[in-house]
């Protein structure tokens, strides 16, 4: 297993047509199931079948500490990564409720945590300490970033062989929306007060510092915005680098991403440019009320499915829109043709708008 000779397969464009024609043939006036009916398309081409699968899903939330946050840019201590592990081991978090909600199998991986965690139930990736504060030095080494895709891509295709059939993948890490923000700002080239949030709640006079902290660890670090492994090394983070590989594994085993907010959509960007075609794959499944994340989705090119104001990360945006995706396919899969159920169609296909 090596993310570096990854090769994802492209969609098959030619369930298009037919799974359209079949919707058009189903008991409802044709196309009211508005943008139901394109998600079912869009998961027919990525599954290469008529009747995709969503069900079960699997979430992988990788939690990593941030160097960064020394130089308060989050309203909470780094020691809160380490505690919400525990209480995601103990079953007490949002993803822990939201994944029950969907009978997902949720896995939490310490892929960086800034402390000595022993569970059962924890998988121990461990690959550093948190990363360093990148407005001093480089966050990680280039072998430490390729070393957390693998591990990622590895939990990947785990999850996959234990019978996922869609992949929520979310994250724990105080401090990372300034690591993102900053991944974004390489990017997107964007100036970083139009990518920087409140993230956990920070100040206004907090913002206007993580602003001048970002500015200057890019004039320090000057990461080169074609290579996703300078990028992660310079001013990454352990988690989103996992998210990353993991993404990188769904997509070469045609396996539906429901990417999640801001943080989660960086993720999926470093593993577009790692091998674009992972995009093919994604599902865009909230807009983060963080600012970025409008940048952040423009550059992977996706319509966000649903607007709940959320800024919580941890794959909570994708396990609240699961049903919703679940929805589409159960459509496809369940209602009842006009013809099955003996209901006249008056509507030609050639009058249909699609
Ligand atoms: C109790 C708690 C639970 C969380 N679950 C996710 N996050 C979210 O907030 C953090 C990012 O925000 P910032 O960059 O401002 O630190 C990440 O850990 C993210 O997953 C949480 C944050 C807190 C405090
Ligand atoms: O949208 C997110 O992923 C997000 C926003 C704020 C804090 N943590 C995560």
């Amino acid at each position: 297993m090596n993310y570096q000779k990854i090769s994802i397969p492209a969609v098959n464009q030619e369930m298009r047509h037919k799974v359209n024609h079949y919707i058009n043939t189903l008991t409802k006036p044709r196309g009211s199931l508005g943008r139901l009916e394109d998600l079912a398309i869009e998961l027919a081409e990525m599954k290469n079948s008529a009747f995709p699968k969503v069900t079960p899903a699997g979430i992988l939330v990788f939690a990593a500490d941030h160097g960064i946050v020394a130089e308060g840019v989050s309203a909470y201590p780094q020691a809160v990564t380490e505690q919400m592990v525990r209480n995601f081991l103990n079953g007490g978090a949002a993803i822990n409720v939201f994944s029950k909600q969907i009978g997902a199998m949720l896995k939490i991986i310490d892929i960086g945590v800034a402390a000595e965690i022993e569970h059962q139930e924890l998988v121990n990736e461990k690959v550093r300490y948190g990363t360093a504060n990148f407005l001093h030095e480089d966050a990680m080494s280039r072998e430490e970033a390729e070393q957390a895709i693998h591990i990622g891509y590895v939990q990947g295709v785990n999850m996959i062989r234990q019978g996922a059939e869609s992949l929520i993948v979310g994250e724990m890490g105080i401090g990372n929306t300034t690591t993102s923000s900053t991944i974004l700002a390489v990017l997107s080239n964007k100036n970083i007060n139009c990518l920087i949030g409140y993230g956990t709640g920070i100040s206004c006079e907090q913002l206007l510092h993580k602003e001048r902290v970002i500015e200057q660890a890019l004039i320090n670090r000057k990461p080169s915005s074609s290579d996703p492994i300078d990028i992660l090394a310079k001013v990454g983070g352990l988690e989103i680098a996992g998210m990353a590989g993991a993404m990188l594994a769904a997509a070469e085993n045609r396996v539906p991403i429901l990417v999640d907010g801001f943080i989660c959509t960086t993720a999926a960007l470093i593993a577009k440019l790692i091998s674009k075609r992972v995009s093919d794959y994604i599902v865009l499944t909230h807009q983060s009320i963080e600012p970025g994340h409008g940048t952040a989705i423009n550059l992977l090119g996706k319509n966000p499915m649903i607007d709940l104001g959320l800024r919580l990360g941890e794959g909570t945006g994708a396990a609240i829109a699961f049903p919703i995706i679940q929805s589409a396919t159960l459509m496809l899969s369940e209602m009842a043709t006009f013809t099955s159920a003996g209901i006249s169609d008056k509507t030609k296909e050639s009058e249909v708008r699609v």
